[in-house]
This record gives C-alpha cells, sequence and structure tokens, in this order.
C-alpha cells in the first residue's frame, strides 16, 4: 500500500467494481465472446486479447472483438448480430465459469462492520451484475448497484460516482472508489472521489501502477484495513 492514511480519514462509503475487482469474470467473456464468434465463423480469440477489452461496457468490448478482423464499416454492419448473439450466449454462461478474488468476501464484511455504505458501479449490463452479485452472496452487501446501462453515462464518466454520492447524501471526498483499471480511477477522480487500484484485475492489458489513483491495495481485505486505520472511530458495535 503506498497511499497514506490521512487522505482516507473522511470515508464514508466505498464504490467497489465488479470484473477484475469482485470476480475474475474473464473466462465467462472468452466463452461467450468466442460461442458468438463462431457464430460469425470467426476464429476464437484468447483471453488475452478478451480481457484487454474488459471494462468499457458491452458496446465496446463486442466492437473491440469483430475489431479484430474487420474494418470500421464491417464492424458496424456485423455489430447487431453480434450483439444479439453475445448476449444471448453470456445469459447462458453468466457466473459459471467466474470466480471471487481472494479478500474479497472478507474484505466487504470488514468494510460493513466499520459503517462504511457500499455500493457497486460496473459497465456491465445490470441484468448480468445482478445475477452475478446475487450468486456470490456479495448482494445483500450492497446498498446500490448500478450497471453499465442504468444510467445515461457509464464510467470513465464520472456519472454514476456522483449518483452514489447523491444517494448516500455524501460529498464525492467521503467516497472512495476501488477498481482494476483506469477506467474506475478516472471516474473517480473526475467525481472527485478517493481512489483505490487493485492489481491483480485486467486494467485493459496495461500495467496498473502507471494508473493515476491515490494507491494500490492487494486485496479488498487489504482496502478494508486501509479504511480501518484511518477511521479508528468509525466501528460499528456488532
Ligand atoms: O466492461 C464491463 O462489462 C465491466 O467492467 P467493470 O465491472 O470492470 O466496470
Ligand atoms: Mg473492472
Amino acid at each position: 500500500m503506498n497511499a497514506p492514511a490521512s487522505l482516507f480519514a473522511d470515508i464514508r462509503a466505498v464504490i467497489i467494481d465488479l470484473d477484475g475487482t469482485m470476480l475474475h469474470t474473464a473466462p465467462d467473456f472468452l466463452v461467450a465472446i468466442n460461442a458468438m464468434r463462431a457464430e460469425l465463423q470467426l476464429a476464437p480469440v484468447g483471453v488475452d486479447v478478451i480481457t484487454r477489452f474488459v471494462g468499457k461496457g458491452t458496446e465496446n468490448l463486442v466492437r473491440s472483438v469483430l475489431g479484430v478482423d474487420y474494418t470500421h464499416d464491417q464492424v458496424a454492419e456485423r455489430y447487431p448480430q453480434a450483439l444479439e448473439a453475445y448476449m444471448r450466449h453470456y445469459t447462458v454462461i453468466n457466473g459459471r465459469h467466474s470466480t471471487v478474488y481472494p479478500g474479497v468476501a472478507e474484505g466487504v464484511r470488514q468494510m460493513q462492520e466499520q459503517g462504511l455504505r457500499l455500493a457497486c458501479v460496473t459497465n456491465k449490463p445490470i441484468a448480468f451484475a445482478l445475477p452475478l452479485l446475487e450468486t456470490t452472496g456479495l448482494l445483500p452487501a450492497f446498498e446500490v448497484v448500478y450497471g453499465g446501462d442504468s444510467l445515461p453515462r457509464k464510467k470513465p464518466d464520472p456519472m454514476p460516482l456522483l449518483q452514489v454520492c447523491a444517494d448516500f447524501s455524501l460529498a464525492p471526498h467521503q467516497v472512495v472508489a476501488i477498481g482494476d483499471s483506469s477506467n474506475d480511477a478516472q471516474a473517480a477522480r473526475a467525481a472527485g472521489c478517493r481512489v483505490l487500484n487493485v492489481p491483480y484485475g485486467y486494467n485493459h492489458g496495461q500495467p496498473i501502477h502507471d494508473v493515476d489513483s491515490d494507491g494500490i491495495v492487494d486485496t479488498l481485505l487489504d482496502a478494508a484495513r486501509l479504511l480501518s486505520a484511518a477511521n479508528p472511530n468509525q466501528h460499528v458495535s456488532q
């Protein structure tokens, strides 16, 4: 951890990203994307190709994996069919090949015990995000969940983060966003929220150390410990 604890002294709520932060969903993306590509008579792509495109929502993902083979105009032509196929396949396999990262359940539980309010903001469609949170047992921890299609604009736009601040009646500097990518960090910076990155996710295939954030925590459990150390009076009685 490389951020001074004093930066987090006022934190009252945490916004946590989903793909690459709470859940390793790349294996689900791999299956659904390659099933879609097979329908379009395209060869499968590897997981490294796919994780470069995860984090900016479904539309970007589908367009990007078509862009591996097609020109801009060809992508535009095939996009509706590809999106329909991808959504159909993802709906069936959603969560089947995903795993919860180490420290997530415990970190979320410790944040709750500290009295921190929790929101999940993901660029995944809300219809995919909610069942995943439900089946992994994480859903009850979150007062608010926004998907990439819940609001007019998604991360890296600050809109969903600012909406959470408004929902919780908190100023942005009282809220920290935690995510695996520059997309999360840009949204947080634009919103005026604090931001922590985790190093184990996708970050569009780029090194996480290059991202402008307030620090990197190894796990969500480490994030909970950092926030606890920065807010020693915040513990609620059990
Ligand atoms: O791009 C997506 O579908 C999801 O990405 P996120 O959960 O990391 O925001
Ligand atoms: Mg992510």
